[in-house]
């Protein structure tokens, strides 16, 4: 990774650093920067990490608490404001086209899922994807799976609605959704036993054949409602948004990005529509053998309507169910993005993912290494012995037959968080390329 070096002049307290991207695009070796228009409101003094420990504010963007630039001043010590500093940027020059044309190309709609290891940047990679489509001109929908949400603190803003929420402060068409696993446990319980197990069973009971019912207790639904196999909350998310992409209102999402939970969530979720698909479709073989004694009941004693609901809500929830299959495995439509960062267990867990999604017939093209350090040229030791290791960590990546075949895309560590729509795109930016 190159360095982009630009002189920079900073003028003082409340600078205007209006001039950054266009200075830097200028510079010997293009940049890929944002362009994001920044203001300073530095303190005094700056440090060899400098503009971290400003508060910038974007133009456009009334508040943005904190700075979201990963510039390195190539200057030693600290300086005044006013001096004039070179700013070498840990960004990427403009490279080999990464993919993101691809990923980028068509109107077709597609679907990206991004998973990995916890804590390894899933939900900022997959926010940043999201604004990276839609300021690309796709209506965008981000989704997190994850029943440990944290959609709402990367676009800073309360997405935990369980509806489709605009992003705001964007002029672009980017929705985002936490999806409820609670609510989505409900909708499900809901489905297969409200108008379900007691619908029937008051039939059957009222024609004193209650007993009957007991068999569906053999399929141990009420196991599965109670203590729900980890991934079910997952799977019912995934669902609930295959019901509400059915609607035609949600037929201009040409992108829709999801951020699902760490990985051995994400594995049991592949396994879980088959083995819900088999539960469900043992329900109803069952409900039916019922049903038929029960019709044969009926015309002897002239009872009920006949119309059983449960059985059309278990039939949809099973064609659901089969759709998030379809959709995982294929390869026109989806792409599953594994995130990882470059530390030995992650990478190992990473690999273990590729075999996994591989065998599942889940389609997988890239692997973004997230949080790799920034080339710099005065590392103090701490920061040489890290990288030693994150290179290692990187070899590892070009050594592994399940890896290797993948196209690596790196992002790097910023020194500060990655929150809210210009830090999303700015690390969009970056990585999506
Ligand atoms: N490249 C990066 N540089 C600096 N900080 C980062 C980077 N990527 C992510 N982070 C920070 O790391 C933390 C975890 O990131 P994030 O929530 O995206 O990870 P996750 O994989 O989705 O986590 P979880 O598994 O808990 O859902 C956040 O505070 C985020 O801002």
């Amino acid at each position: 990774m190159a360095l982009c070096v630009a002189p920079l002049r900073v003028v003082g307290v409340e600078s205007c650093l209006s001039g950054l991207s266009s200075g830097l695009r200028a510079s010997a070796a293009p940049c890929s920067f944002a362009p994001l228009q920044f203001r300073a409101l530095c303190p005094e003094e700056v440090g060899n990490y400098g503009f971290s420990s400003c508060a910038l504010r974007s133009s456009g963007i009334k508040e943005l608490s904190r700075p979201h630039l990963g510039y390195d001043l190539a200057a030693r010590g600290r300086r005044k404001l006013d001096s004039l500093l070179t700013v070498a940027a840990v960004a990427n020059p403009v490279e080999a086209n990464r993919g993101f044309e691809e990923m980028t190309a068509g109107t077709t709609r597609k679907y990206f899922m991004l998973g990995g290891k916890g804590g390894v940047g899933k939900t900022s990679l997959a926010a940043s994807l999201a604004v990276k489509f839609a300021n690309n001109g796709h209506p965008t929908l981000v989704v997190s799976t994850d029943p440990a949400h944290s959609l709402s603190d990367s676009f800073a803003q309360d997405l935990s609605g369980g509806t489709i929420m605009a992003v705001d402060g964007v002029d672009f068409p980017l929705y985002a959704m936490e999806i409820n696993p609670e609510q989505a446990r409900e909708e499900f319980r809901a489905s297969v036993s409200k108008d379900g197990g007691t619908g029937v069973k008051d039939f059957m009971d009222s024609v004193g054949l209650g007993g009957w019912v007991g068999e569906l207790s053999e399929l141990k639904l009420g196991e599965l409602l109670d203590t729900p196999p980890p991934g079910l909350d997952e799977a019912m998310a995934i669902s609930k948004v295959v019901q509400f992409i059915q609607s035609p209102e949600y037929s201009k999402f040409t992108r829709i990005i999801f951020d699902t939970a760490p990985t051995g969530h994400t594995l049991r979720l592949l396994s879980l529509p088959d083995f819900l698909d088999a539960s469900i479709g043992k329900i109803l073989k069952l409900k039916k053998k019922i049903q038929n004694a029960a019709a044969a009941i009926k015309s002897v004693f002239g009872q009920g309507d006949g119309r059983d609901k449960a059985t059309d809500k278990l039939e949809a929830l099973k064609e659901r169910m089969i759709m998030v299959r379809e959709i995982f495995r294929n390869k026109e439509t989806t792409e599953f993005v594994i995130v990882t960062i470059p530390t030995v267990m992650a990478i190992s867990e990473s690999s273990r993912l590729k075999s996994s999604l591989e065998k599942e017939g889940v389609p997988v093209k890239r692997l973004i290494v997230n949080q790799v350090l920034p080339p710099s040229n005065s590392d103090c030791k701490f920061c040489a012995v890290k990288r030693k290791d994150q290179k290692r960590a990187m070899d590892m990546v070009s050594k592994d037959p399940s890896l290797q075949t993948l196209e690596v895309v790196e992002s790097p560590l910023f020194d500060l968080e990655i929150r809210g729509v210009p830090a999303l795109k700015f690390m969009g930016d970056l990585v999506w390329r």
